[in-house]
């Protein structure tokens, strides 16, 4: 699995946490920035992410900005991206088992790297159920497509 990680300043210190994090386990990433905490615009970082993942070229996507409200917003915006904004470990679980997100969104400003760690731990290990959630997706998708 290909995970493209991107923050903007405000999520800068914990997307490095969640580098380290991934490096640890193993885990194939690309760093698509920011790479310092010089003030960016998030839907800038948002919509390169979303849109790599939504061609296919990252299996899933991890953004981070200061309250992970702003990435959220604007991913969701791209085609194909059901983006979940997670600062809980159940919600992280449940954004694969029933909505499929194939982005994950916490705040830098929000929760510390300890609980961002067991989220991402969760949310890459967590499979979606597919049946009456596929569904559910499909009406998001034909919406979308409308
Ligand atoms: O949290 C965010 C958007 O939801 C972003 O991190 C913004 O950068 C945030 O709005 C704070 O911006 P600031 O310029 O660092 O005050």
């Amino acid at each position: 699995m290909k995970i493209a990680v991107a923050s903007d300043h405000g999520g800068f210190g914990l997307k490095e946490e969640i580098i380290k994090f991934l490096e640890e386990k193993g885990i194939e990433y690309e760093d698509m920035g920011t790479f310092s905490e010089e003030p960016v615009d998030y839907p800038d970082i948002a919509f390169k992410l979303a849109e790599a993942v939504a061609r296919g070229e990252y299996d899933r996507g991890i953004l981070i900005c200061g309250t992970g409200i702003g990435v959220t917003i604007a991913a969701n915006k791209v085609k194909g991206i059901r983006a979940a904004l997670c600062h809980d470990v159940y919600s992280a679980r449940m954004s694969r088992l029933h909505n499929n997100a194939n982005v994950l969104t916490m705040g830098g400003r929000v929760i510390g790297p300890g609980l961002a760690k067991a989220i991402v731990e969760e949310w890459l290990k967590a499979e979606f159920e597919g049946g009456r959630h596929q569904r559910r997706i499909d009406k998001i998708s034909s919406y979308e497509n409308r």
